[in-house]
């Protein structure tokens, strides 16, 4: 049972990453970002993912120079996104993050999407990056099973993170099953749906008789399937309450009700319309 905001998986090369993090995808630069981090910080959140798309890496960077934690506890994800793709290009993209976030070493680099024509030179500058110890660990976003196979390859290195769309209505068992069995750590994008779930009867009538939001239910049944989550808030009362989620635990039964409400359905893009 995993029962503190704090839990770690350890990824394939012994690298120890949160379960639990903070994602800042339409966190405003300036006062919102970095004082959602700030509020994350304080709350016991560790680990914070952010991207170039994302335009707050200053924030980011900010938030965690003036809070108090020391850098060894703390996690942070960036991504080279879809035009910085390409071996030389993604050296230059990362740098330029780096210097942005006021980061000597990244803890997980991440591909975003599986640019057509491009990732496989992209994921061979994360290799570069990663021999060079810029990164502790390396990872691929939105990869669908023939994306990581074409890497796996290609290289000796496998992603050791697919950050991909994870909720109860798209709960990708066969990419999980793919993932588990080559230690691969699955990492949930868009977990609460932005609240499209929220008002599911069965979310509901599991909210009320756990004495939880649905926001929780639906975050606790993430980490029970040992899948790493990093919802979004800047409302400090959210970002605390979608940490409350470690003194609880979801039955089987009850997980199950979740599972079944999958539809393969997607509320972002299909990673296969960027390549197949
Ligand atoms: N790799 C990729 O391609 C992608 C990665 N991501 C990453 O995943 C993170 C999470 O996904 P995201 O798309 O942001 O969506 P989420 O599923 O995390 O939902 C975030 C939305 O839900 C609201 N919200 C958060 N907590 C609560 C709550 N307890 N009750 C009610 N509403 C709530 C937030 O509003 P408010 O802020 O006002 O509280 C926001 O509008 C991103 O921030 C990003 O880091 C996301 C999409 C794609
Ligand atoms: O990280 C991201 C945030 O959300 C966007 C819109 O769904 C995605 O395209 C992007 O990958």
């Amino acid at each position: 049972m995993m029962e503190s905001i704090q839990a770690r998986t350890k990824l394939a090369n012994g690298v120890e990453m949160p379960f639990f993090g903070l994602g800042v995808y339409q966190a405003d630069e300036g006062k919102e970002v970095v004082d959602a981090v700030k509020v994350a910080l304080k709350a016991g959140y560790r680990s914070i993912d952010t991207a170039s798309f994302y335009k707050n890496e200053e924030g980011v960077g900010q938030a965690i120079r003036e809070s108090n934690v020391p850098r060894e506890e703390l996690f942070v994800t960036t991504k080279v996104w879809n035009d910085e793709q390409g071996y030389d290009e993604t050296l230059a993209a990362f740098e330029r993050s780096r210097k942005r976030l006021g980061l000597d070493v990244i803890d997980l680099y991440l591909i975003h999407w599986p640019m057509k024509g491009k990732y496989l030179d992209t994921w061979r500058a994360l290799e570069t990056l990663y021999k060079e110890e810029k990164v502790r660990a390396i990872g691929v976003s939105n990869f669908n099973v023939h994306h990581l196979e074409a890497v796996m390859e290609i290289s000796n290195i496998n992603p050791m993170v697919d950050q991909v769309e994870f909720h109860p209505f798209l709960t990708q068992a066969p990419l999980r099953e793919f993932c588990r069995q080559h230690e691969i750590q699955v990492e949930a994008w868009r977990p609460l749906t932005k609240g499209v779930i929220f008002t599911h009867p069965v979310v509901q009538s599991l909210a009320q008789s756990y004495g939880k939001t649905p926001a929780q239910i639906v975050l606790r049944w993430n980490l029970q399937h040992r899948v790493v989550t990093i919802p979004k808030s800047v409302r400090a009362e959210r970002i605390r309450e979608n940490a409350d989620i470690f003194d609880f635990q979801l039955c089987e039964e009850d997980m199950g009700k979740l599972d079944a409400l999958n539809e393969n359905r997607r509320l972002g893009q299909d990673p296969d319309s960027f390549s197949r």
